[in-house]
């Protein structure tokens, strides 16, 4: 059913630090010829998903200060709206949602709204699994399942982390929610990318069998009221030989309910920014590119996580600030 001259949507979704981005990247810098526009919606008040997405030709859209199936629908609809008077300019539409979306509303977005309806096909919602914390997770995160429920296709990715024995059982339990979605599996999402993308798999019918009111009504849910985020900032550089014990830390001590964390740090004396990445106790960190001679060098962590003590993770941070005085505690 895909409309000729329509432009076809890949809605990326899948839990916190599955690897959405990892996938987004991938697209962006494979050469396939493809234009893409891009829009990337995040959960916290500081950007920092835009300034992981590759420096690429594509135009990158951030929508933050809200969930993209909540409050910021109206937001998607407007982004589309503006990308389709320039749709000379790119071939497909990739939407990134937050790890907490329901992606529901959002296919919902291209079905509802006439305008968008008649220009746009959704291609597939391709939904990204972290094959080493689903198991940990699926009970408690309602989000993700209603993630894999709708998905035309899973990725189940981070397959490093885990045994064949346990990929078994991330199958097993997924096919429990999701008989019918394709899946493959991957490292750091190395997938072909015609698995993912131009599938003309999205099924509206199967959508339909889940929400019978697909169609008519705002879709409705809730989202994991303990699931909350803050931001820390500095203006001023970080030590390394504070920040790595303190960001260890605190992945030990607050890793199971730390669903993720990522940040931009301008160390003292580096002219590179580093990359922070954390889900749960599993840390990754690099260099990621020069600062800009006209950027200001501001270090922004956010942590999304289960009822953080904010407080005290604030207090070990700002020990990290040179010229801040004082040890970790
Ligand atoms: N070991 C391992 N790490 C991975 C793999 N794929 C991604 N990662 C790492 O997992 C972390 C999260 O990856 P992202 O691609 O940022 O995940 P995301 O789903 O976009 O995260 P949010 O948007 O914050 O929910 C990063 O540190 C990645 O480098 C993988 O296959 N194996």
């Amino acid at each position: 059913m895909n409309a000729i001259n329509t432009i076809p949507v890949t809605v990326l979704t899948g839990y916190l630090g599955s690897g959405k981005t990892t996938l987004l990247n991938r697209i962006l810098t494979e050469d396939h010829g493809k234009r893409y526009a891009v829009i990337v919606n995040e959960f916290g008040d500081v950007g920092i998903d835009n300034d992981l997405v590759v420096d690429a030709d594509e135009e990158v859209f951030e929508m933050n200060n809200g969930c993209i199936c909540c409050t910021v629908r109206g937001d998607l609809i407007r982004i589309i709206d503006s990308l389709l008077k320039r749709r000379n300019r790119f071939d497909a539409i990739l939407v990134e949602t937050t790890g907490l979306a329901d992606p529901a509303p959002v296919a919902q977005t291209f079905f509802v709204d006439e305008d968008v309806r008649s220009k746009t096909t959704l291609d597939a919602i391709v939904t990204v699994v972290d094959a080493r914390h689903l198991l940990g997770e699926i009970e408690k995160a309602h989000e993700a399942q209603e993630q894999l429920a709708f998905a035309d296709i899973i990725l189940i990715n981070k397959i490093d982390l885990v045994s064949e024995q346990e990929l078994a059982k991330v199958e097993a339990r997924i096919r429990r929610i999701n008989p019918t979605a394709v899946l493959s599996r991957s490292e750091r999402c190395q997938v072909p990318l015609d698995q993912v993308i131009g599938r003309n798999a999205f099924d509206l019918d199967r959508v339909l069998e889940l929400e019978p009111d697909f169609l008519e009504h705002f879709h409705d849910h809730e989202h994991d009221d303990h699931v909350t985020s803050f931001s820390l900032t500095s203006n001023e550089p970080l030590l390394p030989e504070r920040f790595f014990p303190w960001i260890q830390s605190v992945a030990q001590h607050f890793g199971i309910d730390m669903l993720r964390m990522k940040g931009i740090i301008a160390f003292e004396a580096d002219d590179d920014r580093y990359v922070m990445q954390g889900v749960h106790m599993l840390l990754e960190g690099n260099h990621q590119r020069p600062w800009k001679p006209e950027e200001a060098r501001l270090t922004r962590i956010v942590f999304i996580g289960r009822d953080l003590p904010r407080d005290i993770i604030e207090n070990g941070f700002r020990k990290c600030i040179a010229g801040e005085e004082g040890r970790l505690g």
